[in-house]
């Protein structure tokens, strides 16, 4: 199924991963819907393979990961089995998901911290190397959320329609999910912290003004 989405051979250990959390996830689906999509297909289809398009196309180099909104551990926990060894914070305020993630993170054996609550409560200097974000209600403002835990150079991905829009401060460049109609990956990478800029820099004014003039 992975080759024919024309993604990259899965390494065994990771192969052997995606069967238990396939597992896992049929089971504690049929009790607590964790996810509103059911059909095993769909499953594979929309949150396997997107993730796994996603995991497989984050840049090399990558420390440590926040996966904002989680939910049943979509990219998270995906990037941790592609991408062993990137670091995987995966953050859920719901605390059924919450303990299906830690419970997934246990039997796969993974490394990944499970942060059970809202992003906003996190240590406010912590910063990572990648956020992503997926399917997380109020995007716009959620994407703001996210962005201020992206460190320097560091990047925000978010799977969502090519619709969205990242941040002024990110240089971003769009992938099209092949196999989806809107799909798409959008990636950027922060060129400044808001903070960083002049705070008398008014930026309608800059950005309008006529270089000629
Ligand atoms: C619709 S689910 C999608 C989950 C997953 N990313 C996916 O693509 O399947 C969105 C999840 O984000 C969680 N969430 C929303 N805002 C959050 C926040 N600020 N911090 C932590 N979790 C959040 C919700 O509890 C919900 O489980």
């Amino acid at each position: 199924m992975v080759a024919g989405a024309g993604l990259l051979p899965l390494s065994r250990a990771a192969a052997e991963g995606f069967s238990k959390y396939f597992e896992l996830l049929q089971r504690w689906n049929a009790k607590l819907n964790l996810t509103a999509i059911r059909s095993n297909e769909e499953i594979l289809r929309r949150h396997f393979l997107e993730s796994i398009f996603c995991a497989q196309g984050l840049p090399e180099g990558v420390g440590t990961l926040l996966d904002f909104g989680s939910g049943a551990g979509f990219p998270g926990i995906p990037v941790a089995l592609c991408r062993p060894e990137i670091q995987v914070t995966l953050a859920e305020s719901q605390g059924k998901k919450a303990s299906f993630l830690r419970e997934a993170v246990r039997v796969l054996g993974l490394s990944a911290e499970v942060f059970g609550r809202r992003v906003e409560e996190m240590a406010p200097e912590r910063r990572f190397g990648v956020v992503t974000l997926r399917a997380v209600d109020k995007m716009e403002s959620a994407i703001s959320t996210a962005a201020e835990r992206v460190g320097d150079a560091g990047w925000l991905v978010v799977l969502a329609s090519s619709s969205s829009r990242l941040p002024d401060e990110f240089d971003g460049s769009e992938v099209r999910i092949p196999w989806l109609e809107h799909g798409v990956v959008l990636t950027g990478r922060r060129m400044f912290h808001v903070e960083q800029l002049p705070a008398d820099l008014d930026h309608s004014v800059e950005l309008d003004r006529d270089p000629s003039k």
